[in-house]
């Protein structure tokens, strides 16, 4: 089964350019200062000006208030703005309202009934739902762990809103991942590094055969 993929945490030109030639349909910026991926306003809009239209820009933040929005929409020319926190439906309704973008609302997942609970309150609400795995308790990152959950959780569930699956996911599992879950996208980031914060070009190519099953 094929999907289509996004690179989260691309902060280099190295990794841009190693996510594009592999094939990446979306590369994510994260706008998230505690990150070992975090990127300046400015390196978004030098990295993003090598971007073509035909794959997305996603800015990733974690609660973030409408005047950072605005800049690294700005700076990043994003498509599509992904909001990692704990912000409730009608900050989504309120931020895609405002900003005339796509939305994407992660959800942290260990159980069915989180799945159920967020669904009942995001889908169709959110343009894109993501389901990472809930981040371990002496993290200080909502995601980007390198955590995964019990993808069969997945298995034969529609939504209608367009989804991606995250946590934990590398070159070695993302096909078992995708066949398992069914999910149309999956978004990777501590997978495809070498060290962290640092892609791994050979990684990131990859991942992308795996997970469109060149
Ligand atoms: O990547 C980060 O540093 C990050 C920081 C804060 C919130 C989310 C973050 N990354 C997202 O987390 C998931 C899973 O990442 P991983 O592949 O397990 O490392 C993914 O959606 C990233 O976009």
């Amino acid at each position: 089964m094929s999907c289509l993929v996004k690179i989260c945490g691309i902060n280099s030109e190295d990794a841009a350019i190693a996510a594009m030639s592999a094939g990446a349909d979306a590369l994510g910026y994260v706008f998230f200062p505690p990150s070992p991926r975090h990127i300046s306003l400015n390196g978004a809009a030098t990295l993003t000006e090598r971007v073509p239209d035909s794959i997305l820009k996603v800015g990733l933040f974690v609660e973030a208030g409408d005047a950072a929005l605005e800049n690294a929409i700005r700076a990043g020319h994003l498509d599509v703005l992904q909001l990692h926190g704990k912000e409730s439906p009608e900050r989504v309704a309120e931020v895609k309202e405002k900003f005339g973008l796509r939305v994407m609302k992660a959800i942290s997942i260990s159980t069915a009934a989180d799945i159920d609970s967020a669904a009942s309150k995001y889908d169709g609400v959110a343009d894109f739902l993501l389901f990472d795995a809930k981040p371990p308790k002496n993290s200080n990152l909502p995601g980007g762990n390198a955590v995964s959950f019990d993808w069969t959780l997945l298995t034969g569930r529609s939504f209608t809103s367009n989804w991606m699956l995250a946590g934990g996911l590398d070159p070695d599992n993302v096909a078992d991942a995708v066949r398992i879950s069914g999910a149309p996208w999956v978004d990777v980031s501590s997978g495809v590094e070498k060290t962290k914060g640092v892609k791994d070009a050979r990684k990131i190519a990859d991942f992308i055969h795996a997970a469109k099953g060149y």
